[in-house]
């Protein structure tokens, strides 16, 4: 069991009476790794979520969190655990401070922590009032405090900035980033993928309970097939100038895979002296959507 793996999920299968939820599923996430858990709806990303906390067991499959078997461990409560689910509800009469308190209490940590985190998520001068005065923004930085009460090794976040504003947004993953760099593991589930890509190390795509695609942004372009797109308002002209671009050419820009764009840009720059153009890579998005269209067609013909 390797301590360095703040999750290793080897063959994870899950079956709910004739319904299979998950299917051999296996990932690693490192201790100060991000991953993203991506799925269309009913793809089995909740189900693998309670897996990790210990709620249900799998069907198949082993897991181990922060180095331990959790079909071995006798108490989960030695793990650190830290969760926030999709669209947290706390007893809604309870001020802000009652409730991290406790959670805190629960979680047998201590008073001056649940001050410190009032403090660190902007909520003292709101922490005495009913969490029902709490707008959505605050109920979010709320239940993320209590996430990582227990200033957790490995953290679950289930749709952690849906609803919320960019600025909010952008605060919880400042967060978020803050907390890998302590060395903490963090898997986010989420459907805001545009937000997610600038902050993930790696991603896991799940499809009707199977594992579509893993790696690293760079490894799940290189596995798509998808081509980074080179343009400029004068490639026409270039292409017709230097016949080596030619077979790139389609659709009025410069279709490139990962080889033929380092050749194609030390080309342009060095030998043809053109700068002005615009790269554009596959994103996160469209490598979803590929897989899932895929997934689609599979479905179709079988
Ligand atoms: N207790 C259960 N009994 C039977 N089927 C279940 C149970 N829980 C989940 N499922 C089914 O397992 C599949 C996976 O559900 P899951 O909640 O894991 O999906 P999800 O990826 O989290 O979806 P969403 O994005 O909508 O939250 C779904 O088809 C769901 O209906």
């Amino acid at each position: 069991m390797n301590p360095c793996l703040a999750v290793s999920a080897r063959h994870i299968s899950h079956q709910f009476t004739d319904f299979t939820a998950l299917n051999d599923v296996s990932f690693e996430v490192e201790r100060g790794q991000t991953m993203a858990l991506l799925g269309h709806n009913g793809a089995g990303k909740s189900t693998l979520i309670k897996i990790l906390l210990g709620l249900i067991k799998p069907t198949h499959g082993e897991v181990s969190i922060l180095g331990q078997d959790l079909a071995r461990l006798s108490d989960r409560a030695e793990l650190k655990i830290g969760y926030l689910p999709e669209n947290v509800s706390f007893y809604d009469k309870l001020t802000g401070k009652e409730i991290l308190s406790y959670f805190a209490a629960l979680k047998r940590v201590t008073k001056s922590r649940v001050g410190q985190l009032i403090e660190e998520f902007g909520l003292e001068y709101a922490q005495d009032r009913a969490l029902k005065t709490y707008s959505k923004g605050m109920k979010q930085r709320l239940g993320f405090a209590q996430a990582i009460l227990c200033e957790p090794e490995l953290l679950l976040l289930d749709e952690p900035t849906v609803g919320l504003d960019p600025v909010a947004s952008l605060f919880l993953y400042g967060k978020i980033d803050q907390l890998k760099r302590q060395g903490c593991g963090i898997i986010v589930c989420t459907h805001e993928l545009s937000l997610i890509e600038n902050n993930i190390d790696i991603a896991l795509i799940l499809a009707k309970g199977k594992s579509l695609a893993k790696g690293s942004l760079a490894e799940l372009r290189q596995n798509s097939g998808l081509k980074t797109r080179l343009t400029s308002p004068n490639l026409a002209m270039w292409v017709e100038q230097e016949p080596r671009l030619a077979p790139y050419y389609i659709d009025d820009a410069l279709l490139l895979d990962v080889d033929s764009k380092a050749k194609v840009l030390q080309l342009l720059m060095s030998e043809c002296q053109r700068f002005d153009f615009n790269l554009k890579e596959p994103t996160l998005a469209d490598i979803y959507h590929l897989y899932m269209g895929q997934c689609a067609q599979i479905e179709v013909v079988s």
